[in-house]
């Protein structure tokens, strides 16, 4: 596997501190060398550089508009350069507002994708449905074709072009969706496997199932966007938004693993650890070591040795 790692120390997607830490928290608990040591080509290229917007102030209601499309701009040029490399693109958050560029800069290499959301959130609110305006809940609705009539001009937002569909988006591990986020995932007939279809079916045949369904029309690559509070909070506790009854450790693994042995997996988002909402030194490796582990999946890394 070829590896490119880009930085985002960005979180002005969502209202608290610490989490722009994540990106060099992760390299210092040595994801470089253990990708490399599991057989991985790696080049880090750093972290992207955000400017300092001022007098951001809210539009409606959503929070830090220009801070998150100049960033998720600067971002999507980054991911971009990646690809174009012809590396496996690794985001390194940061919150979860980054996917826009994320995903952008990865359409804009690969065109047609297909995009496997792990998280307890659906992101999926519009500017007008969001019920906090913090955009790390809103990031999917710039991005899906069908929903571009419900988005509303934004500064700093305009260069987004919608890219994907809903019919190749899965979602894994939702417990946390807003009514309105329901309502639209109904309306778009978007997949999802819940907390309760992991429970009901178990999480190989949640794979399965998604394998299948991304596959079921033309294979397109994949971007793996990971929200670490997918994981249960007793493995994963440094985050902004941690919500109970969520995936095991080893279901996350898993998860990877089975992506990983697809073959498509282009491009994977790692997200919302933040250090300064983990109580204890071990709540914050717990969090960070399990980051480690599930980029480790991606590329190869099998529990069986
Ligand atoms: N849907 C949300 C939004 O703010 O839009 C509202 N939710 C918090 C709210 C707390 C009270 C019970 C209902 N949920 C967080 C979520 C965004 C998570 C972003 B992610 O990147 O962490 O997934
Ligand atoms: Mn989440
Ligand atoms: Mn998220
Ligand atoms: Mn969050």
């Amino acid at each position: 596997y070829s590896v490119g790692i880009i930085g985002a120390p960005f979180s002005k997607g969502q209202p608290r501190d610490g989490v722009e830490k994540g990106p060099d928290l992760i390299r210092a608990a040595g994801l470089v060398e253990k990708l490399k040591a599991q057989g991985c080509a790696v080049k880090d290229y750093g972290n992207v550089t955000f400017e300092e917007v001022a007098n951001d102030e809210p539009i409606g209601n959503v929070k830090r508009p220009r801070a998150v499309g100049s960033a998720n701009q600067r971002l999507s040029a980054a991911v971009h350069a990646v690809k174009n490399d012809g590396h496996t693109c690794v985001m390194l958050g940061g919150d979860h507002s980054l996917a826009i560029g994320s995903i952008q800069g990865h359409a804009a290499a690969k065109k047609d994708l297909s995009v496997v959301w792990v998280d307890a959130h659906a992101d999926i609110n519009t500017p007008l449905t969001s019920p906090t305006g913090n955009i790390h809940g809103q990031p999917m609705s710039y991005l899906i074709h069908e929903l571009q009539s419900k988005i509303p001009v934004l500064p700093n937002f305009s260069w987004i072009k919608p890219c994907v569909s809903a019919k190749d988006i899965v979602y894994i591990g939702l417990r946390d969706v807003d009514p309105e986020e329901h309502h639209i995932l109904k309306l778009l007939g978007i997949k999802v496997y819940s907390m309760t279809e992991v429970d009901r079916l178990g999480i190989a045949k949640v794979m399965e199932e998604t394998c299948d369904y991304i596959f079921s029309k033309v294979k397109k690559p994949i971007h793996l966007s990971y929200d670490i509070d997918a994981l249960d909070p007793s493995i994963s506790p440094a985050t902004g938004t941690p919500v109970v009854g969520g995936l095991t450790y080893r279901e996350g693994i898993y998860i990877t693993e089975h992506i990983c042995q697809t073959g498509l997996l282009s491009a994977v988002d790692m997200v919302e650890v933040n250090p300064e909402r983990g109580r204890t030194d071990d709540e914050i490796s717990s969090t960070v070591n399990a980051a480690v582990d599930l980029i480790r999946g991606c590329f190869g890394k099998l529990r069986e040795g």
